[in-house]
């Protein structure tokens, strides 16, 4: 039976197989408003009700074939929302089946929809509308079971005044009397409710493969469609590792700097940050990264957020396999040294004993908004990568990684169904022998334990050379008053750490022109060895590329090293408090948690 603490649904009684959405998009009341069509099955004997997650939703009316029904909303839960209790007028027996309208409307603090104005797009012509629903945010833009545990299909008939874009595919638009119009979606793929995704703009597409169409802003889609040129061979790669893509359309659509994440893997349509666009396909990984999980995640699913290292975990290893496959070994080795690096500096926020820092933690309680870092991504993966060196390398492991993939697609699974299927897989194809490498993991420490994985992976650092090459050639410099061996040739291949002196930081953004640079990622790290520094001249820029920036990994980053640097935590409140209606609601509400700002 579904375990999920994070959703209030009666998950033990009823499963939504399809919900059908009739909505009309209003820029003016920045309203989703219309109905949910639930497609529900009694799973157990006797159920008279069923309870959805709801999250600051309007109820207007609830149906049952045609006939209204009787509902309460419960007064909210602080970090899950209103349960809706629909009382279903008869008694459901196992295996019946019901169709549940539910007339409603979002409001102005739905969590999971950004509605942009026009000033906030590129064009600056056309307002704009995406949402972001993982974790727990599609219960506040649609009445639903809200947990991962359910897999469903979805349909969609969107009303609009600029193009709707869906986690679906296409089924056809209908032009209407008001000058709007109708948006048809269909998802035949059984997918959880987080995967729901909705964007609505002034929206041009550009096909970039045989099954992809890169959607954005007409002012960006030249831009896109030139850094994407590599979709269809990731997805092929992705093919051969593992089986089929299930999902049709692989299409991508870069959003406005406010998207909150490097990308977001909703079906048939990831969703990315522009921030991509780096104009040298350098940090085209995070396409490969949404790639993986079109079988890591949402073909194989978590049961609940406490095993989301299901998901992310898989997704790097897969990830980097396709990195491996393309680029060549050391480019996905190189990867898996950042992600131990990010994965250090998670730990350290956190601190080495905190429950957040265990690869399955209980979120019984919790908000899973507050457990996310990259912990689950890169011990999931380290397990993950020590599990293939230990069972004999990829030739025992690639296959199993695949068959893990055509055991539980359509599913959703705990961490305990994922060992019991790795102790079959490696018994039946490899023996015994298999069986005792896996008896002498340290199940425990790796899965409960906090903090650092309990082994150390090495990987290969012919790429990593270069960089701590210079970062020792700088560090031993903090003698010399004015150094002269640094040139810009140095940074071909590179990044450093400890704080140096404010006249080498100088000298190093006069060298490599740091400041200026267009790439995020490397622009990102520059800012935040100047804040290690309290390097205060640079304080400005860093308020600038944090307020245009509203992807978290770097503007919630890089405000709460300014709010923690000597002299920052006035410039940082007042930034964040200038530019709030900039962010994401999620964004907002992580930042606010993290200047000492929320209510
Ligand atoms: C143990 C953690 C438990 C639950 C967390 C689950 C969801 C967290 C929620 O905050 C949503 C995360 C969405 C992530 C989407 C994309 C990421 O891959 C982006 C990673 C960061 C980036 O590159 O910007
Ligand atoms: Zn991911």
């Amino acid at each position: 039976m579904a375990y999920d603490p994070n959703s209030q649904s009666n998950l033990d009684e009823v499963k939504t197989s399809h919900i059908h959405l009739n909505l009309a998009v209003d820029f003016v009341a920045k309203t989703l408003t219309g109905s949910a069509e639930l497609d529900i099955e009694a799973i157990a004997d006797n159920v008279s009700k069923l309870i959805l997650d709801t999250s600051f939703i309007a109820i207007h009316s609830v149906t049952l074939h045609g006939a209204p029904l009787k509902y309460t909303l419960a007064d909210r839960h602080e970090k899950y929302g209103s349960a809706l209790t629909v009382e279903l007028g008869k008694t459901l027996a196992k295996g019946d089946k019901a169709k549940v309208i539910i007339g409603y409307a979002t409001t102005e603090e739905c969590t999971a929809c950004q509605w942009l104005e026009p000033s906030q797009t590129v064009g600056k012509e056309h307002p704009y509308l995406f949402t972001q629903c993982q974790a727990i945010h599609a219960r506040s833009m649609v009445p639903c079971q809200d947990s991962p545990s359910i897999k469903l299909t979805y349909s969609a008939n969107i009303n609009a005044p600029l193009r709707a874009v869906m986690s679906a595919v296409p089924t056809g638009e209908e032009k209407q009397a008001n000058g709007t119009t109708t948006y048809k979606f269909h998802q035949k793929t059984r997918m959880p409710s987080y995967l729901i995704a909705l964007a609505v703009g002034n929206l041009e597409g550009r096909e970039i493969g045989p099954r992809s169409t890169v959607w954005t802003e007409p002012e960006v889609i030249e831009a896109a469609a030139w850094e994407f040129v590599d979709t269809e061979s990731f997805i092929r790669t992705g093919e051969e590792l593992l089986t089929p893509y299930d999902w049709g359309r692989y299409d991508l659509l870069v959003l406005p700097a406010s998207f909150p994440y490097g990308g977001m893997e909703n079906p048939c349509l990831t969703f990315v940050t522009p921030s991509l666009l780096a104009g040298d396909r350098s940090l085209v990984d995070v396409v490969a990264h949404e790639i993986a999980h079109s079988w890591m995640g949402n073909l194989v699913t978590t049961e609940n957020w406490e095993h989301f290292w299901l998901n992310e975990g898989f997704t790097v290893f897969v990830e980097r396999k396709i990195l491996g496959r393309m680029q060549g070994k050391e480019h996905a080795e190189f990867s898996a040294i950042i992600g131990h690096k990010a994965m250090v500096e998670s730990v350290e926020i956190y601190g080495k004993d905190h429950p957040f820092t265990a690869l399955r933690p209980c979120l019984r309680g919790e908000d899973p908004d507050d457990a996310f870092s990259s912990i689950p991504y890169e011990k999931g993966f380290n397990l993950l990568y020590y599990l293939e060196k230990h069972l004999g390398g990829p030739e025992v492991f690639e296959p199993y990684v695949r068959a893990h993939v055509q055991e539980f697609a359509g599913r959703s699974i705990n961490t305990n169904d994922w060992k019991a299927f790795l102790y079959s897989f490696m018994e039946k194809n490899f023996g015994q022998e298999k069986v005792d490498l896996l008896n002498k993991v340290d199940w425990e420490a790796w899965l409960a334990g906090t903090g650092m994985p309990p082994v150390e992976n090495k990987f290969d650092d012919t790429l990593a050379k270069a960089c701590n090459c210079l970062c020792k050639k700088w560090d031993h410099s903090r003698s010399v008053e004015k150094p002269t061996e640094f040139s810009p040739k140095d940074i071909e291949e590179f990044s450093p750490t400890r704080s140096l002196p404010h006249s080498h930081l100088e000298l190093m953004d006069q060298t490599y022109g740091l400041t200026q640079v267009r790439n995020a990622e490397i622009k990102f790290r520059w800012h935040m060895i100047c804040l290690k520094a309290n390097y205060e001249k640079m304080y400005p820029e860093v308020a600038e590329f944090a307020s245009t920036m509203g992807r978290m990994k770097f503007c919630r980053s890089l405000l709460r090293a300014l709010y923690l640097a000597k002299n920052g935590a006035e410039l940082a409140r007042a930034t964040f408090n200038k530019h709030r209606a900039f962010y994401h609601p999620i964004a907002a509400t992580m930042i606010a948690k993290d200047l000492g700002l929320a209510k």
